[in-house]
């Protein structure tokens, strides 16, 4: 496996690759580093798919608020670059910061629309920060497929709307999200949580559950389901709900309050974030309605 930190190295391993096996697919997956099982089941996909695969492993700080956690964000490069190698990966690039933004950018990527509400309404920014990284990434990579987790699902959204308007030549594929054996699903910020509210944190894929059966129920509204997915995360006492909402996928645009949910005719996204203390949570679960009929 190849440890690349500058765009130069990684450039070189590039071309070495390319003029080796011209035909050959790459592979990418961008990362945050951390790593964890649901990181390595996405390197896992991309190097069986692909037969070669791109890590980047790169916190990224335009898209972390002034008041975020961009530097207690968790860091593990040895343990990342071991798992790393034990998923497949060829190359890890891992550049610091001033190799990525070697100027302050003066130039903005910003995808309207699929950010208004979520993540792009609670963390004003970050998607313009998402798009400029993973478009300069896509650049310096040139991947033929890029994964991504759907425990992101809004993120996947906004690269798969990117990547369609401005006709980058990747496949976005989107992964289903890795749980813990209760429920939780993995992320790098789970290490943040106390034991008390790593315990009350299932609640988040509990309530996503029992959501999922509520929408089958004839006459549930929108409004309804809403209160139900509210008072179910209330039950976590340390749980402080940033938002719980509704929305069809992947525009993301409000159902209609007083809609009978069962009878919307393409997908919604029942999508979470909450926070236990300073540690602030996502999670969310994609269904299928066909105007009454029901798959997941
Ligand atoms: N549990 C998971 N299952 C599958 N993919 C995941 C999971 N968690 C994260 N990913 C995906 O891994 C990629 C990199 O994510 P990132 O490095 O931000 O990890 P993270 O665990 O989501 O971190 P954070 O705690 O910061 O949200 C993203 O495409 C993300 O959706
Ligand atoms: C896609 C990404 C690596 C861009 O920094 C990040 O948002 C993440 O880890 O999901
Ligand atoms: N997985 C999303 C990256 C972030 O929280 O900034």
């Amino acid at each position: 496996m190849i440890i690349a930190e500058t765009i130069e190295q990684l450039h070189a391993a590039l071309s070495a690759q390319r003029e080796a096996h011209p035909r050959q697919f790459i592979g990418f997956v961008p990362t945050m580093g951390f790593l964890h099982e649901g990181h390595a089941s996405l390197m896992r996909r991309a190097k069986e798919e692909c037969g070669y695969a791109v890590l980047s492993i790169f916190v990224n700080p335009m898209q972390f608020g002034p008041n975020e956690d961009f530097d207690q964000y968790p860091r593990d490069a040895a343990r990342d670059i071991q798992i790393a190698e034990k998923n497949g990966i060829d190359v890890v690039f891992m550049p610091s910061v001033a190799e990525m933004y070697p100027k302050k950018p003066v130039t903005k990527v910003m995808i309207g629309g699929v950010t208004e509400r979520l993540c792009g309404a609670s963390r004003p920014g970050h998607f313009d920060g998402v798009g400029l990284v993973v478009s300069k990434l896509f650049h310096l990579v040139q991947p033929d497929r890029a994964y991504f987790g759907m425990k992101d699902a809004q993120q996947v959204a906004v690269i798969e709307r990117m990547t369609e308007d401005l006709n980058i030549p990747v496949r976005i594929v989107p992964c289903e999200t890795v749980r813990e054996a209760d429920g939780l699903a993995l992320s790098s910020r789970n290490v943040y949580l106390s034991e008390e509210e790593r315990s009350q944190a299932v609640i988040l894929s509990r309530t996503l559950a029992r959501a999922e059966e509520w929408v089958k129920s004839p006459g549930m509204t929108n409004r309804a389901l809403s209160d139900k997915i509210k008072e179910s995360i209330g039950q976590a006492p340390l749980a402080k709900i940033d938002y719980a909402e509704v929305l069809t996928y992947p525009d993301l645009e409000s159902l209609h309050d007083d809609a009978e949910i069962i009878s919307h005719n393409g997908k919604i996204l029942v999508a979470l974030a909450v926070k236990f203390g300073r540690t602030r949570l996502i999670d969310n679960r994609l269904m299928e309605l066909h105007g009454g009929g029901y798959h997941v």
